[in-house]
């Protein structure tokens, strides 16, 4: 079974050249590939792609055996495969860390004290429960970025892509990440500028050139 499967897709942004000219991939359960590519290249448009957060202009994209095309048909993908943006800042919405996290499962039809206990778990997972009340816009960088890992797994998807995890970690946190991730049994893309982590956590890779993959 085939989680996630691109076949030429094709992208430009208005009154640009194509980002994205003839991109496939497939990722299977429990695969980790990482996406390489200079600064620009298209890798984080390709992941909102993916999600459907930007139509492609051509190409076809299959999750789960269903093509996905209209907005409708992402909605379900969107429960299954989480994001982790390059940004936290476009990720974490609400006052507090425990909300941010319990927004995820509370969507998907949690109840309260589902998602609390959610909250709690996924916390205590990452050892990261002397965050759980913080006020979130008022977190570190790399506290930001440790929380939208855990609000993504809170919603216990079946795969995730992960678009620069280390940037703002320090080199703790950054090993703990790794850890954390190697453990996990997800499928997982990984974009990441740093060669370290790409080796440790997803050695197989797909080069982002010419707007076409190709494997390196
Ligand atoms: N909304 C937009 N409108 C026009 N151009 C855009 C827009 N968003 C991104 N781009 C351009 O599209 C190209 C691809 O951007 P993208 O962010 O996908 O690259 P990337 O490979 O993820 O880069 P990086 O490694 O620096 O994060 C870049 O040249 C970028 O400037």
């Amino acid at each position: 079974m085939t989680l996630l499967d691109l076949r030429d897709i094709r992208f430009a942004y208005p009154g640009h050249p194509p980002v994205l000219d003839g991109a496939s991939l497939r990722l299977a359960p429990g695969q980790r590939l990482s996406l390489t590519g200079p600064n620009g290249s298209g890798k984080s448009t390709l992941l909102r792609i993916i999600m459907g957060l930007q139509a492609p202009d051509s190409g076809t994209i299959t999750a789960f055996g269903t093509s996905r095309s209209k907005e409708a048909d992402f909605h379900e993908l969107r429960r299954r495969v989480g994001l982790v943006f390059q940004d936290p800042d476009d990720q974490l919405f609400c006052p507090t860390v425990a909300e941010d996290i319990a927004f995820g499962p509370l969507n998907l039809g949690r109840s309260r004290d589902e998602a609390l206990a959610i909250v709690d778990k996924v916390l205590d997972d990452l050892d990261l429960m002397h965050l759980k009340g913080r006020i979130t816009h008022k977190l570190s960088g790399g506290e930001k970025r440790l929380v939208t890992l855990a609000a993504v797994l809170a919603m216990e998807p079946e795969a995730l892509l992960l678009d620069e995890p280390t940037n703002a970690l320090d080199t703790k946190n950054e090993a703990r990440l790794l850890e954390i991730l190697c453990a996990l049994p997800q499928a997982i893309l990984l974009v990441s500028h740093a060669p370290s982590f790409r080796a440790a956590l997803a050695p197989e890779a797909l080069e982002l050139r010419d707007g076409r993959l190709v494997p390196v």
